[in-house]
């Protein structure tokens, strides 16, 4: 269900956009990829406030940190790290992750969304007898309730449209051994619905060298990879990414003129969350958006919301933003999907009923 603060919002941006009052629902109906969404970056504010004010609420959350949960429109990269221990606070026993997890499927569905690759840390939390690995359970029951399709060897189903695998997320926050932790945790439950390792976090810390042992497992055991990259500057973490050869990056917003080179020579596809960059100050304005240059050169680009609960935004409107600031057509948005069907983490048998979809939607 959208809230009525998220569609006065989307419907605004819609107006300032001059996307035609036609145009919004077949962008709508058009099957999409999410390769790029972060679970508590789902999080509806309807929800977070239930949490905040209901009988759910077992942590102190203070009414200064409830208010700029409500005030959407300051976004900076310090206010959403600001903001995200607060919504950690609201989501931290196994029902509650369930249920984010099953909602945040829901307004993907909503947005026609036909395969997901949902990311998320796993977390420990004694107090509430959680685990990573319960963790990780919790978010597979809310994939249950939901009624997707998440495990490798499922067969198409009538009525289960949705494609769902999980990526695991290594905070930047963490150390060398919980890192660790999290990719043998990928590793152990690779059959289970879990397609990948993320690393992800705050950019302004942390230190590459932490995590690398961790990600160079995952590379040695074949378990997918995909990068937070350049969302500040930093060329030397830049050039150390794109030499471990991931199989995709997010964001590359920040580059110096080398990196970016070797970011095209690489074709490593990435992850464009138009929004997510604006707002955050790591692009200036949409028209100075890297995704013109990477699409015009023909590198392989896949269109995500990043945090569609902290940004209000959804695929949709990203597809609108890109068909308006960029020109893009509706064709050439689904020939960018379908072409994204390769840059998954998703087996082949899936790769296939996807293919399906879009050449059905492109008839
Ligand atoms: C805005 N740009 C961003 N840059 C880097 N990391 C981000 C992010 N947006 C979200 N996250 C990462 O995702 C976590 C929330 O979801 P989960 O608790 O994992 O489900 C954040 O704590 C951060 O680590
Ligand atoms: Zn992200």
């Amino acid at each position: 269900m959208m809230t009525k603060e998220k569609k006065n919002w989307i419907n605004s941006l819609a107006a300032q956009l001059q996307v035609s009052a036609m145009q919004m629902p077949l962008l709508k109906a058009m099957p999409k990829l999410e390769l790029h969404a972060h679970l508590n970056g789902c999080v509806r504010t309807s929800t977070l406030l239930d949490l905040a004010v209901g009988e759910n609420s077992k942590e102190k959350i203070s009414n200064t940190d409830l208010e700029s949960l409500i005030r959407k429109e300051d976004r900076s990269l310090t206010e959403c790290f600001r903001l995200f221990p607060v919504i950690h606070a609201l989501t931290t026993d196994h029902a509650v992750v369930t249920r984010i997890t099953r909602e945040a499927i829901e307004d993907f569905l909503l947005d026609n969304v036909v395969y997901l690759e949902l990311r998320t840390t796993p977390k420990c939390n004694d107090l509430y007898g959680m685990s990573k690995r319960s963790y990780v359970e919790a978010v597979f029951a809310g994939f249950e309730a939901a009624g997707v399709m998440y495990k490798t060897d499922c067969d198409v189903q009538d009525g289960h449209r949705m494609h769902v695998r999980l990526l695991l997320s290594i905070d930047r926050r963490e150390n060398a051994e919980a890192a660790m932790n999290t990719v043998q945790l990928a590793w152990d439950m690779r059959d289970r619905g879990v397609a990948g390792v993320d690393l992800s976090g705050d950019p302004a810390i942390g230190n590459w060298e932490t995590f690398l042992p961790a990600l160079t497992l995952a590379k040695e055991l074949g378990v997918p990879l995909t990068l937070h990259c350049g969302e500040v500057s930093n060329p030397k973490e830049v050039r150390e990414m794109l030499a471990l050869q991931p199989r995709r990056l997010g964001h590359v917003c920040c580059l110096e003129e080398a990196e970016w080179r070797a970011l095209l020579d690489s074709g490593i596809p990435v992850e464009i969350c138009l929004t997510s960059n604006v707002r955050t100050e790591s692009v200036s304005s949409m028209r100075d958006h890297h995704f013109a240059a990477l699409y015009n050169a023909k590198h392989p680009v896949v269109l995500c919301t990043d945090d569609p609960g902290l940004f209000s935004t959804s695929l949709t409107l990203e597809f609108a933003i890109a068909a308006t600031c960029f020109g893009l057509t509706n064709l050439e948005l689904l020939i960018m999907g379908k072409s994204a069907i390769n840059y998954t983490f998703a087996d082949d048998k899936t790769k296939l009923i996807l293919h399906g979809i879009f050449d059905d939607a492109l008839q």
